[in-house]
């Protein structure tokens, strides 16, 4: 799926408009359609008791009126307040003719607020993707009327006063909604922590637009949901050996984190990795043979951090960081990483790493070691780390400016862990993950998603890509089937990973056999005689 910004989601409207040859004010009735299906199939009539609708000048205001309609037809207690405007939009005034007298409309002014009482369903429908500045005067002082209220808010599309894709100044006047009912394409503004208190949940519903211009768009917003990772893992093939899907390295674990280290060597190997070789201080030796039989082990020199890169010949990938400390020792090995992993004569592709961690840490001290990073390296740090490597973000949209800037310098792939991850590409591309649970927010679930990169860039089939999307994707899976078993107050990272194997199988191309379960005979004469 894409992400549109505020202005080429009106360009869509029209292009569907004009493609379907769709009358006046049809688009609208599917949206209201679509939002009232919604709120329906949750809300019963006595349930939801008398709603109010709020609805400005434009068509999200013509998507509350025809919203109020078909709720009352519906047999819902609803009364409609407007905002008074200078100008209406067509749609608005086509919705406001087939508004019946039985529905109360009343008109806000500053001296008469819409009176809210507790607990009131209000719809939301002020202002949605037309929003051209920040909310002033009448709209503003109705927010904070209702935010006074306390009625159980749903946005209509948006909530008000929230730009679709650009930040608000601090302190501007915005709807805040428990959820939020939109259309076509989640909205940019839904997918950043700052705006959560104003979103709430949101969902997205169908109403049929313009699927040529959505496949025709530019832009670098993408949302990672099932379908972009539908049958991403390429088969196992019946004469596979182990040698077929990698042999992976990983460097991890310092005293008190060898926990890190079995994480994300488990999250590894239920990867998919054919073999996996873990460096590791020798006091954690027995710790790791006993909880990963499935891996062989290196102990290195040091009993405490890690002092020594292995050579690298044997290995399709390399991961470095969880549980590694920042150890002037531990320093060198990275610093021998990069330098090592560059294509040679004998490599003619880079070794794919991924740093993670304290490996992350160790860069960001030490910035002059980012040009060694081969092309598509990954990096996954969460947003601290991430400021480490660069600057102190000044909000969450800056923050991803950064992050599609730091990408493109560097050429690599960086995964900002978060509610939803965001992947970002040398290409400038940023990709959203959909998958993931508060639950996952627990110690140990970086070092799980590190563990999962690592199998699946090991990997010779997948493109560093679509090793990382599919990576992040089943990830945030594997802790949504682990939250369904545990809850997620209860889930540790341990269960992310007793859930991959899961979470892949879902991407699995030979789950989905293409090949007739009886060979077709089409020639008798090759049959049995
Ligand atoms: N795209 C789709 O797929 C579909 C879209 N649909 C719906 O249409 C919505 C977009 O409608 P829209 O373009 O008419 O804009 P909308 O937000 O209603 O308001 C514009 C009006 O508000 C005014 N105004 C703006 N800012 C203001 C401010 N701060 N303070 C005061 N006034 C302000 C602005 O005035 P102006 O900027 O010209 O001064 C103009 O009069 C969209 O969110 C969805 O709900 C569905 O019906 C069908 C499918
Ligand atoms: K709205």
């Amino acid at each position: 799926m894409i992400i549109l910004s505020a202005a080429q989601t009106r360009e869509l409207d029209q292009a569907t408009i004009d493609e379907q040859h769709l009358p006046p004010a049809a688009l609208m009735e599917r949206a209201a359609t679509a939002f009232a299906h919604w709120f329906c199939g949750r809300l019963g009539p006595e349930e939801a008791g008398e709603i109010l609708v709020l609805c400005g000048p434009g068509n999200n205001g013509g998507d509350g009126l025809a919203i109020a309609l078909l709720l009352h037809q519906g047999n819902y207690a609803v009364r409609v307040a407007l905002l008074p405007a200078g100008k209406y939009s067509a749609d608005w005034l086509h919705a406001r003719r087939h508004l019946p007298a039985a529905v109360p409309v009343a008109e806000i002014t500053e001296g008469q607020l819409p009176e809210i009482p507790p607990a009131t369903v209000v719809l939301d429908a002020l202002f949605g993707t037309g929003l051209s500045r920040p909310l002033a005067g009448l709209p503003a002082a109705l927010v904070a009327h209702l935010a006074r209220a306390g009625g159980r808010v749903i946005a209509v599309d948006i909530p008000s006063g929230l730009f679709a894709d650009a930040p608000q100044p601090a302190d501007s006047a915005v709807v805040r909604a428990r959820h939020t009912v939109s259309f076509g394409l989640p909205k940019l503004a839904f997918l950043l922590p700052q705006n959560a208190d104003f979103v709430g949940e949101w969902h997205i519903e169908d109403i049929g637009l313009s699927t040529r211009f959505i496949a025709g768009a530019a832009t670098y917003w993408h949302y990672t949901d099932a379908r972009a990772v539908a049958r991403a893992l390429p088969a196992r093939p019946k004469f596979s050996h182990k040698g077929t899907f990698g042999h992976a390295l990983l460097l991890a674990g310092s005293r008190g984190k060898m926990g890190a280290a079995v994480l994300a060597a488990g999250a590894c190997l239920r990867g998919g990795v054919g073999l996996l070789t873990a460096q590791i201080p020798s006091l954690g030796y027995d710790i790791f043979q006993i909880s990963q039989p499935e891996a062989m082990c290196r102990p290195d020199p040091q009993a405490d951090y890690l002092s020594e890169l292995p050579d690298l010949q044997p290995y399709q990938a390399v991961g470095i960081g969880p549980g590694l400390g920042q150890h002037a020792a531990s320093l060198a090995v990275l610093q021998q990483l990069l330098r090592e992993a560059v294509a040679s004569q004998t490599r003619p592709e880079p070794l794919p790493l991924i740093i993670d961690a304290d490996a992350l840490n160790l860069l960001g001290q030490h910035r002059e070691l980012l040009a060694l990073l081969p092309e598509n390296t990954v990096l996954t740090p969460h947003p601290r780390e991430f400021e480490r490597l660069t600057e102190p973000a000044r909000d969450d949209y800056h923050r991803l400016e950064l992050l599609r800037d730091f990408a493109q310098t560097h050429r690599c792939l960086v995964v900002l862990k978060g509610a939803y991850t965001c992947l970002a590409t040398p290409t400038g591309d940023l990709h959203f993950n959909s998958t993931g649970n508060p639950g996952m927010a627990t110690g140990g679930s970086g070092d799980v998603l590190t563990g999962m990169l690592l199998a699946l860039r090991a990997h010779a089939q997948l493109p560093a890509f679509e090793a990382v999307r599919l990576g992040v994707y089943a990830h945030g899976l594997a802790g949504d089937l682990a939250a369904a078993a545990t809850g997620q107050a209860g889930l540790v990272a341990g269960d992310i990973v007793r859930h991959i194997g899961p979470a892949l199988r879902e991407h699995e191309q030979n789950v989905y056999p293409e090949i007739p379960f009886w060979p077709v005979r089409t020639n008798r004469s090759h049959g049995p005689k």
